[in-house]
């Protein structure tokens, strides 16, 4: 899966009879060896390109090509294909507020059988995110950028070959958000995963290798 293509990727939504246009014709190719920054106004398709590349949701029409080859079709074959390349990372970091930090991490292994020590990955993660000593913490007991890296370390206990992330540094302070655009530029290098990264910063963007910008579900630059 060394890159993921757009073929003529059309993404509308019906609704009281009108239909809205997320996406239209869109074409582009993402390399897993860049850190690519999608950016673009409020509404301008960005989560949904992501989504639709992610395989949680799909196009209306058009593809999208996983090192030139199609998705799985049937339902728990897309969740594997998710599973085994694919780490998500939100805005709203999604951590299951009952577990723990370390529990959380192994969320996506806990009921699968994966032919590596999960608990042992699960906290080499956590201290690679710098948290080795909040393992027992519960969501609520850490700050938004710790619990932002948590959900880092567990977009990454399957070894992902994609990391996208929509917005990660959006719910955090410049200093804090600084701190976890700099951790996935380092994930990015270390483990060679591929990552698309959604933001509405302008500074942020401009350093990534790869920037693709979004108006009205298009793509206007690359
Ligand atoms: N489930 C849905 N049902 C109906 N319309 C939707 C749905 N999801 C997205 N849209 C519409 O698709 C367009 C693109 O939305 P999207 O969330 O992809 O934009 P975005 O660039 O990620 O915005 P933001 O920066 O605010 O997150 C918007 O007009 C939005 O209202």
């Amino acid at each position: 899966m060394q890159s993921i293509t757009c073929e003529n990727l059309t993404k509308s939504f019906k609704g009281d009879g009108v239909e809205t246009f997320a996406l239209q014709n869109i074409h582009v190719t993402f390399q897993q060896s860049d850190f690519t920054a999608m950016i673009g106004p409020s509404g301008s398709g960005k989560s949904t390109l992501l989504s639709i590349i992610g395989t949680l949701d799909e196009p209306s029409n058009g593809k999208v090509l996983y090192g030139g080859e199609h998705s799985p079709r049937k339902s728990n074959a897309v969740a594997n294909f998710r599973f085994e390349h694919i780490g998500f990372i939100f805005q709203q970091y999604h951590l299951l507020p009952t577990l723990t930090a370390l529990e959380n991490v192994l969320s996506p292994v806990m009921t699968r059988k994966v032919d590596y020590d999960k608990t042992a990955r699960a906290k080499e993660l956590l201290d690679r995110v710098g948290l080795a000593e909040k393992a027992g913490s519960l969501p609520s007991q850490l700050s938004g950028g710790q619990q932002q890296r948590v959900a880092i370390a567990r977009a990454l206990i399957q070894e992902p070959d994609w990391l996208l992330a929509d917005e990660p540094t959006g719910n955090l302070d410049s200093e804090t958000g600084e701190m976890v655009f700099q951790l996935l530029q380092e994930i990015h290098r270390e483990k060679g995963c591929g990552v698309l990264f959604v933001t509405h910063d302008e500074t942020l963007a401009e350093r990534a290798d790869q920037v693709v910008r979004m108006v009205d579900g298009k793509i206007v630059s690359e």
